[in-house]
């Protein structure tokens, strides 16, 4: 930050040590073009280390530099490439940490490629020694980039014409136990739950090919459990079948026996990694099949305030690669995440520009281009007795997805599918309607018990299933006026 005089300058430059504020990588003037690519990290430097030396620091890491000054640098358009660090805020409420905003020009990245953008701003820079620790907090990715991307094939407009499905969340559920059926037995859960009233039925993240069901015995009991829901219901439904597997190879070769015995749907897991799930994406759009990722493995890297990569990010990644669907959490289920932080994660997925939105931890306006919509997905501990709150939290185009709350009802897989179906309808009847559906919500529930046993049964037995707050919910931060700009 503070300026050097030249020779200062010039000694440390012949010793190699320079430091990244004086190499370029600190330019408080700097006023990012338009299609730059701007990052927010949450930076937490070591004891002594002056936060702007250590934003100037990510900026290096993140783009050109290295520890040392090397003068092949000067063989490049170097004040181009070099991010440029150029405007450090404290984090209210958060008296070690700063946020550092950093702009990359855009010939930094090779064009729609998550695996290239994410090397540069996620690489080498979360061990470097200067930091305590490091977040990545939003990214602003502009309209030249995004448009590099084919995003998702199918979109939540097309999946909903495809299913001939309108004006309501859709419903899912994952087929419990998590491990352990045998194709047969997994395909009844399958066929109840669709036929009790449900859209979907769904894979766990941990199902692949294990020894006691093979992921062909998997396709073929759950497909023929689809049809004849189908046939009985009258009601298009589908069943997320995971293709996550050890290898591309393996990934297509069980993607294309999903679509050769019928499935709408194929499921991806977060682990796969950006590319395959780029590799795949292609293949949805090649094969007009929807594309659901799970997000297993996200809080890993996702969860704590200081360190690793918020949600929000990886949203916007998986919006660029190409998911049609993505776990993006309940609010009130058994995952963490509070009311607001959540609103900005489905708010990524389905707004064609979003606005500069603090409280909900969007840092920036961002277009999305011509991309199509990601529909977001709500799964993990929620039940019917919730139904008002998920409809009022997320509007209509979300999967809620009940995987404990439709297959622990007491009286059946069946009975669970339907209490969640009459629950949802009676609620959103009741909003069209123009009641408060959040206050008069567990009336409604009440109400429409009375004519349906299993939503009955659902209420009675899940009536004291409430998953609290824990400190980890907190927002990630407060928003103030310095934070704004
Ligand atoms: O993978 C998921 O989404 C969860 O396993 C959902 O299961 P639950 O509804 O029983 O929590
Ligand atoms: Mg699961």
């Amino acid at each position: 930050m503070n300026a050097i005089d030249k020779r200062d300058r010039r000694d440390r430059y012949a010793a190699g040590v320079m430091k990244y504020q004086d190499m370029g990588y600190w330019q408080p003037d700097y006023v990012p073009k338009d299609t730059d690519v701007i990052a927010v990290f949450r930076i937490t430097p070591q004891d002594g280390v002056d936060p702007i030396e250590a934003a100037a620091a990510v900026a290096g890491e993140s783009s050109t530099a290295t520890w040392t000054v090397v003068w092949t640098d000067r063989l490049t358009a170097c004040d181009k490439y070099r991010a440029k660090a150029h405007r450090v805020e404290p984090v209210p409420g958060s008296p070690e940490s700063w946020f550092a905003y950093i702009a990359y020009d855009i010939d930094l990245f090779e064009p729609g490629s998550i695996a290239n953008l994410t090397a540069s701003i996620i690489g080498n820079v979360f061990g470097f020694k200067p930091l305590k620790a490091l977040r990545l907090e939003d990214m602003r990715l502009p309209v030249a980039y995004v448009k590099t991307f084919d995003g998702p094939p199918t979109g939540i407009v097309v999946e909903r014409e495809r299913l001939d499905k309108f004006g309501r969340p859709l419903l899912g559920a994952t087929v419990k136990p998590k491990l352990g059926l045998s194709g047969r037995n997994y395909g009844r859960v399958v066929y109840e739950a669709l036929k009790g009233g449900l859209d979907f039925t769904k894979d766990d993240e941990n199902i692949n090919s294990q020894p006691f069901m093979h992921w062909r015995d998997r396709f073929l009991y759950c497909m023929e459990a689809v049809n004849r829901a189908q046939a009985v219901t009258g009601e298009i439904k589908g069943t997320y079948l995971n293709v996550t597997a050890a290898t591309m190879e393996d990934m297509y070769e069980r993607a294309e026996f999903a679509k050769s015995i019928g499935s709408c749907i194929v499921m991806i897991d977060l682990v796969i990694g950006y590319t395959a799930i780029q590799s795949m994406s292609k293949w949805a759009r090649r094969n007009d099949m929807v594309l659901h990722l799970h997000r297993a493995g996200h809080s890993t890297y996702t969860r704590q305030k200081s360190h690793g990569v918020s949600f929000r990010v990886i949203a916007k990644w998986m919006r660029l690669a190409g998911v049609d669907h993505i776990h993006a959490g309940t609010v009130v289920g058994k995952l963490e995440g509070d009311p607001a932080t959540t609103k900005g994660y489905y708010d990524i997925c389905r707004e064609d520009f979003l606005p500069q939105r603090l409280e909900n931890g969007i840092f920036f306006d961002q277009s999305f281009a011509s991309l199509r919509k990601t529909m977001p997905v709500a799964s993990g501990g929620i039940h019917a007795g919730q139904m008002h709150q998920l409809l009022d939290l997320f509007g209509d185009d979300v999967v809620l997805q009940f995987g404990g709350g439709t297959i622990g009802h007491p009286m059946g897989i069946q009975a669970g599918a339907t209490a969640n179906r009459v629950a949802l309808e009676a609620m959103v009847l009741a909003r069209n309607e123009g009641r408060d559906i959040v206050n008069e919500g567990p009336d409604i529930l009440a109400a429409a018990s009375r004519h349906c046993t299993p939503l009955r049964q659902a209420l009675d037995v899940w009536k004291d299933v409430t998953f609290n707050y824990t400190s980890t919910d907190a927002p990630d931060f407060v928003p103030t006026a310095s934070v704004a700009g």
